[in-house]
Order: structure tokens, then sequence, then C-alpha cells
């Protein structure tokens, strides 16, 4: 069986299954997975409205349920598993979170939200893989979230008792179980179908193969699947261009092939005949009678090629407010859009198409609409809205980026060619800045901070500290998340007098919120408040080496011993190739540069900070801690 080799690596390791759904162990065992079922006792109580996207949620509950069996197992049955895989599934229609119904009338509530709609359902896994050291439980987890989308017919008020007296509601996400009777409930599933049975078999495949079987990079040619590839595919699904949206690879048949030769030696023929044809790697005999193998599509560079202009429709898009006319599920024709942005209909329409094609919109006979992700982050007004930091990309980075070629030439970072007299220092020369292009800067911050500053709070445990301070924390947003986690903190944030100025229209409202002091002054010239706990986020890869030596001499000359430094900043790998989005930026940067980890613990120790703890988060910000030395050390 094709998918063997993939699951026969869990042969020799004890697999654990974190859940009592039946359905669960039912797939899993008809792939030949063994395992020990041990349900988690993690109760699902998580806050929902914490989560940007309701995936999310799903995503830290699994990995809650695997983690809390992990630490029982290890801790009071003193058997450590190899792996424990956690899952959760929830059914989401329009902002609502579905999870399994208490009573028969919550059933009825949840069934008739699903009425005639399309909702989705999510699964979200985590594969923690455990082992011990010192007696301590040692995890390492890897996640993913599967999407299927489900719609229903329209269900009389008979059909629907008629179901939900048949009990079968009652244990599961979303009011039903599609394999069984409320299969008859469902017009379509676009996706994975075992997602909605409860877990995404073909995905957590990928994943395992991911994870034992390493890339073969630059041998194998990535043909796009439709459904369960066979294992050897599985390999080579980490490289990017197995993703790629080319058009010519879609529906293609899977099989196996080196330097673009299939290796069976058949010729592939399509899964799914229609019009598009398959990228087949068809030998043609050249004028001598020698079979030649034509070059592959090289989707990757032309997806390249054509990023800036995908990156220019986004930028556009968001600056013309598109995103914010379509919110909340409205739908609009080009016209229309195109009278609101005092725009040419043409040029609506094609940029409405071309951002229906990205996937930001949806378009239907009826006009466009925000998909959910334009929703939740294009949108200017969200809380997680990534509206600023596009702006700043479209208004500041990308007139930086036409003189690339300059700078790379010159060695020069070329911000007065692109931005004339100014400086870039925003804040430093107030003359040469209106007020709007402060602004315009602390929105960006502020929005990639709603992002990032849940993983860097929670990176390492930090309530052996009393107070902290966060130099350069610009809007506080990291500076609120640390007091949310930490209710006993106390959070300075200290910053320029020009943006501290400005803070009180990005500060959080409501009657539960921990207050933050903001205090002016400059970390180069000004006393610092004092504080056992100093974070950098986002500074020290834009100073270069002389500012950083008066910035980390005077942080480590007012610690004491025992208080500590925070860093936040994205951490390369060693041989600082990755991941990418550093090393672009490193493109654009001023005087500073992008550090591996290696590079970030030496630089604390060399400042006094000792055990140095490096978290890579997966999100955009990684986060290191270094503590002051006692002076035992
Ligand atoms: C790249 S932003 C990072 C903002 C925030 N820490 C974050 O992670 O989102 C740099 C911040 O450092 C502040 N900053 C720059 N020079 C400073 C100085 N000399 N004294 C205090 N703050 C400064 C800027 O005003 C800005 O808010």
């Amino acid at each position: 069986m094709a998918l063997k080799p993939v699951i026969g690596k869990l042969v020799s390791k004890r697999v654990v299954l974190a859940s009592a759904s039946p359905r669960r162990q039912e797939i899993l065992a008809n792939v030949g997975l063994r395992f020990e079922v041990v349900p988690s006792w993690f109760k699902e109580t998580l806050e929902k409205s914490s989560f940007a996207v309701p995936y999310e949620y799903a995503i830290e509950t699994a990995k809650q349920k695997a983690l809390e069996v992990a630490n029982r197992m290890h801790l009071k049955h003193l058997r450590t598993p190899d792996i424990v895989i956690g899952a959760d599934t929830i059914v989401t229609v329009g902002k609502q979170i579905l999870e399994k119904p208490v009573d028969k009338q919550d059933a009825y509530k949840m069934l008739s939200s699903l009425s005639g709609k399309e909702h989705s359902v999510f699964t979200g896994v985590a594969i923690v893989h455990c082992s011990s050291k010192d007696n301590r439980l040692e995890t390492e987890v890897t996640d993913f979230y599967e999407e299927t989308k489900v719609k229903f017919a329209e269900l009389s008020e008979e059909l629907l008792w008629e179901y939900i007296h048949s009990g079968e509601p009652m244990d599961k996400a979303g009011g039903y179980g599609i394999q069984a009777l409320g299969g008859m409930l469902v017009e379509y599933v676009h996706g994975d179908f075992l997602n909605v049975v409860g877990f995404p078999l073909n995905h957590f495949c990928k994943k395992l193969a991911e994870l034992y079987y390493p890339p073969l990079k630059h041998t194998i040619q990535h043909v796009k699947h439709d459904s369960i590839p066979s294992v050897e595919t599985f390999e080579n699904l980490s490289d990017g261009e197995s993703d790629s949206s080319n058009p010519m690879q879609h529906k293609s048949a899977n099989k196996l092939e080196r330097n673009g030769v299939p290796l069976s030696g058949a010729i592939h023929t399509p899964v799914n005949s229609g019009s598009i044809q398959p990228v087949c790697t068809v030998a043609v005999e050249n004028q001598s009678g020698v079979m030649e193998y034509p070059a592959k599509f090289p989707s990757k560079i032309v997806e390249l090629m054509d990023g800036f202009r995908a990156s220019k429709a986004l930028f556009v898009a968001s600056k013309l407010k598109v995103f914010d006319l379509l919110k909340d599920k409205c739908i609009l024709k080009p016209v229309d859009v195109a009278n609101k942005i005092e725009a040419s209909v043409c040029g609506t329409e094609r940029l409405l198409d071309a951002c229906a094609s990205l996937g930001l919109l949806e378009k239907t006979h009826q006009g466009y609409s925000n998909t959910d992700s334009a929703n939740t982050y294009l949108v200017s007004d969200r809380e997680y809205s990534l509206h600023g930091y596009i702006i700043h990309s479209n208004d500041r980075l990308w007139h930086l980026f036409t003189h690339l070629e300059v700078a790379v030439k010159e060695g020069t970072m070329q911000t007065h060619q692109a931005f004339g007299k100014e400086t870039e220092d925003l804040f430093q020369d107030s003359s040469y800045h209106s007020v709007e292009a402060k602004q315009r800067f602390m929105t960006a911050m502020h929005s990639i901070a709603k992002l990032t500053a849940r993983d860097v709070a929670t990176a390492f445990d930090l309530s052996q500290f009393r107070s902290v301070c966060d130099l350069g924390g610009c809007t506080g947003v990291l500076a609120h998340e640390l007091v949310q986690k930490n209710p006993n903190l106390n959070v300075t944030v200290f910053d320029l007098p020009d943006v501290i100025a400005n803070v009180s229209c990005f500060q959080p409202s409501g009657q539960h919120i921990t207050p933050v002091a903001f205090t002016a002054g400059d970390f180069f010239k000004d006393n610092l408040p004092e504080a056992d706990l100093y974070i950098l986020s986002l500074i020290l890869h834009d100073l270069n080496d002389e500012k950083i030596h008066i910035l980390l001499s005077k942080i480590s000359a007012i610690c004491k011993p025992g208080s500590a430094l925070l860093l936040a900043e994205i951490v390369l790998d060693e041989e600082k190739t990755h991941p990418p989005r550093a090393v672009l930026q490193s493109l654009s940067m001023t005087e500073g540069k992008q550090r591996s980890g290696s590079e970030y613990k030496q630089l604390l120790e060399k400042y006094g900070f000792t055990n140095v703890q490096i978290k890579i988060t997966g999100n955009v910000l990684d986060a290191i801690l270094g503590f002051k030395k006692t002076s035992a050390h």
C-alpha cells in the first residue's frame, strides 16, 4: 500500500492518540497505524475571542490536548510516549464557532444556523514528539490545520427534529456526522472529506513525510495532487513548487519523476480528464532519433517574476480601501466599487479580478466580496489588520526597493535617493517628517506587533519578573500583551517623545485593561527607567555596531544580577538564508543587520548576559532571553 512507508516510520514508536473519537481512531487504524488511545483531559475552554482566526483556536486546542496527555503519561504513568497526536474539529458559520451541542435545543440552534448555507469545518492537528531528558519531558510540536467547505441543503423543521431525535448530533462538532445520517443533509463538500469526519488524513501524511523524509531538493519534479499521492511524492511536498498555482500543473497525474524523467518510464495520464492538460514529461524524439525530455515548467521562478504585480495589486486595493468597502459580506459590482473609490470602471474591474485571482476576493455573478482572510487582515479597522503595514510597504518600502540595483552596486542605502532630503530616522529629525509619515510608521509597527506580540510575550515564563521596560516599544502592543499574560507585571514603554505624544489613539479600550505606563526619552541619551526585565523588540537589527555598543552597555550597566534582557527579532538560520523574509528585509536596511541565533547569543554574552535561550516561535518574530550574570559567574 502506498501509504505504508510514511506510516511505517512510526512502527517502532510508541504512538498515542489523545482523542476518544471513534471516528479518528478508525481513520488512523484503517491506514495501518498502530497506536494507543489515551483521551485527553484538557477542557475545551480556551477563550475563542482571543484568537484572530478560528483555526488558531482549533490548533491550540489540539496542541493542549496532546500536551496534557504527554505530560500525564510522563509524570503519572512514568511512560513517555514517542509521539502524541491531538486533534480538534470545529465548524464555523459566519463568525460563530460551533463545537459539540450540549443538548437538543443547542443542536437545533446549530443545525438551523447551517441550513441552506456553506460553512467551514476546521480540524487543528498537533503532532507532539516527546523525549525524556534528566527525567524532564521535552516536547517538539508540529501543527497544522485543514479547512473543508460544506454546504447544507435547506432543512425543514421536520427533517431537523427527526435528525436531532436520532441522537446522532450530540457528540459531533457542528451537530452533525457527515459519515452517517448527517450525510443526507449535505449538498456539497469542497476539500478533504475525512477532515469533516474528524481527521485530515492526507495533510497528516504530508506532514509526516515532511518530518521523516527530508526533501530531495532540485532533483525532483513537483506535481500538484488532487488526492492522496503515492508515498514517494510526499517526500517533495515541502518544496514551494508543489504549491504552485501554475494552471498547467492542475489536476495532473502523480507519478514520481527525477530530472523531468518519469521513473516508471510511463507517460502520465490525467486523473481527472478535462481541458487542462497535466505537465507530462513526455519524451520527444529529436532529429537524430534521440529521446529528449523538455525542461520542466519553472513555476517557482515564474511566481517570483510575477510577485511584484501581485504585491502592487494588494497595495493599491488596500490604499483605495477596496477591502473596507467589501467588508461584512457586502457584495458589490465593479461599477459600484468604481463610484465609491472614484476610479474608472474598467480599471476597477481589472483590479477586482486580480484580487479574486489572488484569493483576496470572491467573485460570483452577484459581484465581489471579501474572503475570510481579507475580512480579518485587510479591512483597515479590524483588530489584526495588516492595512497599516501594507500602506507602509507601498508608500515607503516600494520606493526604497526601486533603488535596489544602485544599493547593491554601491553597497549603500538609498534613502536619500528615494525620499529626497529625508533621513531614515523618522523620529530623530522632526523637521523632515510630516505628522502623517510618523503616524503611518506607527500604524505599520502597530499592525505587525498585533500579530507577533502574543508569541513573543509567551515565548518564556516571565513570572519571576516584577517590572518590565520595553525600549522603543512604540504603541505598546507587546506591553499590553505582557500585562494581560502576567497581571502582576508593571510595564513601561519607553520611546521617543514624538512617538509617545501620539500613542493614545492606539490604546485598547475596555474596563478590564490593565494600564501600561508610557515614558518619553531617547535610549541613547537619557536615563532608562528601572526594571528587572528590559525588552528590545525590532531594535537591534536596525542599529550599527557603535549604536548597539552604546545601548547594550547602558542596559548591561543598569541591570542587576538576575535581571534580564529579552530581544524580539527574526533569528536567521546559521547559513543566513532562512527565513527569506528576514534575508529580503536586509536589502532595505540602513546600517544594521539580521543575525543568526549564535550571533545573538554571542552579542548578549559580550554584554554580560548569560544562560541565553532562543525560542523560534514559528511566527514572524523569534525571542531571545539572556540573564545578567550574578557575581559568582
Ligand atoms: C522598528 S520600531 C519597533 C517598534 C516595536 N518595538 C515593535 O516591535 O513593534 C523601532 C522603535 O524604536 C523607537 N526608537 C528609535 N530610536 C529610539 C531612541 N533613540 N530612543 C527611544 N526609542 C527609539 C522608534 O520610535 C520605534 O518606535
